[in-house]
């Protein structure tokens, strides 16, 4: 989040020009949004709650048009204290770089002629001088999908809207090209500067690939006057910032970062709120002083943060890796470049990659001055034949203003935006063996496939990502394949040059055949000198033994870890292998169809004591020895409450594939389990994994009349979670065997933190006693969620508040920025809440 409001912040950065809002628009020229500061607190004292309270109860949510999504999370903060109204903003790509003021108004304002019953509001617009996106404010975030697919679906013939030169616009959330660049339900680092499914902080999901999605994002946008190829340093300096670091410095900063930029903003927004009412209560709107600050917001050390636990690995630590296909840059100029940013390949070296190197068969997309892309004829290009490889050949280059690069189809990392090329992910250090094996398969591939990657520009082109999942405990491996249609993309040309279908199947069975045939390559990596040279022993005296409840920390030596990790010696296979086609503008939702292509449909992954079934679209913890620890951690959380387990029930928010839930039933300290999860692959999962750890599932317990243990709900939370709190509360949970339990909630949410709905939910069933809430966003979403959870209390968040009694940062991203966080919440005592009120 911090490198998400860095992000935001170079948008709104003095280079940046504020359009004007024509007529029809609300809201100011300068891009301030007009709906004031205080939208909370005032709707709580005008008695009326508007459309932004994301109504007061779910029938509300659930009427605007099945979405539920209508939150108030335009009350923000930034970390800078300014208010941040990011998730009512869209980005709107393929603008003309030098449109004029006037004419950005009038097609602004021409997207929504024909549209008005859909009751758009746009209240700004800013557009960077050189740059080909505007950034829209919408007056509501109710508004954002809506007028997202207007633009990616409503211009002619259901395709995305036109850019003046008949080029496709594409519209994407900001808080998603800014945070996680994809899929807002994931969580973490994506580690690859590329948008993003599976967002956790460890580069590939969130982090997905276990890199700095921030620094690349924010290089995404800014004008590159001149390409060049990064050294391997500057590729880690890109996704794994803090690679330089030791690991005690690394594990320092995140703990400043957390003081400073988690604990101190959660109290300075708690306090804030107390302004709110004090601001409220002079103009009479509310009585004086009905409630007071409490004491412990005054404190020295109002959130006492404990030091961070250190992951297990610290090196080749990923389970899960994303890469982008697209072009990598090869300089032209390569007697002189005998550094390390070619691609190493597995049999050794750059003779390989010369022989493969072509360019496209039909033309190169070249930038132009103005932004725009330059078609280069087939007829310019020098197409000669590789007498080894027999591929096409071509001496066309991309040129900058003191640099010529030829461009070749590869797999692997935006290390500079895309105009950068793609980078392999050898010389980063979380990456392992195996993943760098699979992007040599691609890197083989590609270069040498009739079909090209897609081109994101012009939404031209077929191969779009790889998404490889690896558990080196049981030895398997998922390979998922992202492609357009093989008619070649929403912005395929009408005349069919763009059409592959004739090659696609033959080329699919060859890509199945390079990644099945033998084990994974091992790849020649490209570290700095040093790695795996860390002795490191965390002091974590003062947290909690990390994995006294599974015992799965393992002993030995960070070599000897990671060694044991990467040890191929059995030979890691490729055990399942999907495409999935997709024809949109952004990334598909975890629910999008998968086509299983060849072996298994899952793969397993051990955790704790429990084994666990993860299909394609299911979210799982990217480091698996860290995902260990942290799960001990709530583990030790939940028993320090529970006297009597059997009688605990554990409401699992985001319970992705059950792991949390699952892993505390098995631990013993809690008896029964609801999960709640928006993706149907993870619920489908996280039933199956009940089973399989030896829990029953309420849907089959209900045909066979078996006392169950668990119940797993496929839905947005927001929209399902106050109809489960009654649910529990009426008595029990449906076929289940406990009637009156203590509950205990967990929560996991993606980057983008709890709708307000479920914060509401929860603060307002006083029943639940503890809450521990696990981040990966603790300078961002977790500030926000902590204030609505602990602030005073209004209409919209009624209830006594809670109160963050402990905060654990267990560091599962080494060498990125992120850190996750356990923070637990107990509910402020009665007796305590009364002498705060008047
Ligand atoms: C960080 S993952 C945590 C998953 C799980 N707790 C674990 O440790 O593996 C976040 C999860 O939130 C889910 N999610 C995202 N938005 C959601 C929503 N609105 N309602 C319910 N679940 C959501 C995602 O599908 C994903 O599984």
């Amino acid at each position: 989040m911090i490198a998400a409001a860095e992000s935001a912040k170079s948008l709104d950065g003095e280079g940046d020009m504020a359009i004007a809002a024509a007529s029809s628009f609300v809201g100011d020229a300068n891009g301030n949004d007009n709906d004031g500061d205080d939208d909370d607190a005032e709707n709580d004292a005008n008695g009326k709650m508007g459309a932004e309270d994301g109504g007061d109860d779910v029938s509300n949510a659930k009427g605007q048009s099945g979405d539920a999504c209508n939150n108030n999370y335009n009350n923000d903060y930034n970390a800078d204290g300014r208010f941040d109204h990011t998730s009512r903003k869209v980005v709107v790509h393929n603008i003309l770089k030098y449109i004029r003021h006037k004419e950005l108004q009038k097609l602004v304002a021409s997207w929504l002629v024909g549209h008005e019953s859909k009751n758009i509001k746009i209240v700004a617009t800013k557009k960077p001088p050189k740059d080909n996106w505007v950034k829209v404010t919408l007056s509501e975030e109710s508004m954002v999908n809506t007028f997202i697919e207007l633009i990616n679906t409503g211009g002619e013939g259901g395709k995305a809207m036109l850019n003046g030169r008949g080029k496709p616009l594409f519209a994407k959330r900001a808080d998603e090209m800014f945070v996680n660049g994809g899929d807002r339900r994931e969580c973490g680092d994506s580690g690859d500067g590329q948008k993003r499914k599976e967002r956790h902080p460890d580069g590939n999901d969130g982090g997905e690939n276990g890199g700095e999605r921030d620094t690349r994002n924010t290089k995404r946008f800014k004008s590159s006057p001149e390409i060049r190829i990064l050294s391997s340093d500057e590729v880690r300096d890109a996704i794994t910032p803090l690679w330089k670091m030791t690991y005690p410095q690394q594990l320092d900063s995140k703990m400043k970062e957390m003081v400073n930029k988690c604990a101190k903003t959660i109290v300075k927004e708690i306090k804030g709120k107390f302004k709110i009412l004090e601001r409220e209560a002079k103009r009479g709107q509310r009585n004086k002083n009905s409630i007071q600050l409490y004491d412990w917001l005054n404190q020295l050390r109002a959130i006492e943060i404990d030091q961070p636990i250190p992951s297990p690995l610290k090196y080749e630590y990923r389970n899960k890796c994303e890469f982008t296909i697209g072009y990598r840059l090869v300089s032209d100029d390569r007697g002189e470049r005998e550094d390390n940013t070619l691609i190493p390949t597995t049999t050794g070296g750059e003779k390989d990659t010369v022989d493969a190197e072509l360019t496209m068969r039909d033309g190169v997309t070249k930038e132009g001055d103005d932004g725009e892309d330059e078609k280069v004829a087939a007829d310019d290009l020098n197409i000669t034949t590789n007498p080894h490889t027999s591929i096409a050949m071509s001496s066309l280059s991309t040129s900058t203003s003191n640099a010529e690069f030829r461009k070749v189809p590869a797999a692997g990392f935006l290390a500079q935006g895309w105009n950068g090329g793609i980078y392999p992910p050898h010389p980063l250090q979380n990456m392992p063996d195996w993943s760098c094996g699979i992007a040599d398969i691609f890197n083989e591939f590609l270069p040498t496939s009739s079909i090209p990657p897609y081109d994101s520009k012009a939404h031209r082109g077929v191969w779009r990502t790889v998404t490889v999942r690896c558990s080196l405990r049981t030895r398997e491996c998922m390979v998922i394949v992202l492609h357009a249609p093989a008619t070649g993309g929403a912005g395929a040309r009408d005349d069919g040059s763009d059409d592959y279908t004739r090659t696609f199947d033959a080329e699919k069975v060859r890509l199945v055949g390079m990644l099945t045939k033998g084990a994974i390559p091992t790849p020649k990596r490209d570290f700095p000198e040093g790695h795996c040279n860390d002795t490191y022993t965390a002091d974590i005296s003062g947290a909690a033994t990390p994995s006294s409840a599974t015992g799965m920390n393992k002993s030995g030596s960070e070599e000897e870890k990671v060694e044991d990790n990467n040890n191929n010696d059995g030979g890691i296979r490729v055990t399942s292998i999907y495409f999935q086609e997709y024809d949109g503008l952004s990334l598909p939702t975890p629910d999008h169809p998968v086509q299983h292509i060849y072996g298994k449909k899952y793969i397993e992954e051990k955790l704790g004591k429990c084994t666990f079934q993860i299909s394609p679209g299911a979210f799982f913890q990217t480091n698996t020895d860290g995902a260990e620890v942290l799960y001990s951690i709530i583990v030790e959380r939940i028993r320090e409450v529970t006297s009597d387990p059997q009688r605990t029930l554990l409401l699992d928010v985001c319970c992705g594939t059950g792991t949390i839930g699952l892993t505390c039933l098995k631990e013993g300290v809690v008896g029964a389990l609801v999960g709640v999860d928006i993706a149907e692959p993870a619920i489908a999962d996280a039933r199956i994994n009940a089973k399989r750890n030896g829990f029953h599932d309420a849907e089959k317990a209900e045909e066979s009349g078996v006392v169950t243990t668990t119940r797993f709900v496929a839905s947005a939370a927001e929209k399902v979670m106050p109809e489960v709190m009654r649910d529990i509360s009426s008595g029990g949970v449906r076929g289940m065997s406990t009637t009156t339990p203590v509950i205990v909630a967990v929560v996991d949410p993606a980057r983008d933190g709890l709708h307000g709905i479920v914060v509401r939910t929860l603060r307002a069933n006083e029943k639940i006693q503890r809450l521990i809430y696990v981040s990966c966003n603790p300078v961002g979403t977790l500030t926000r969620d902590a204030a609505m959870l602990c602030g005073p209390p209004t209409k919209k968040y009624p209830g006594r508040p809670f109160k963050p009694t402990r905060s654990q940062p267990v560091d599962m991203f080494p060498m990125t920025k992120h850190c996750e966080m356990v923070m637990t919440f107990d509910r402020m005592s009665k007796e305590e809440y009364e002498k705060y009120q008047a």
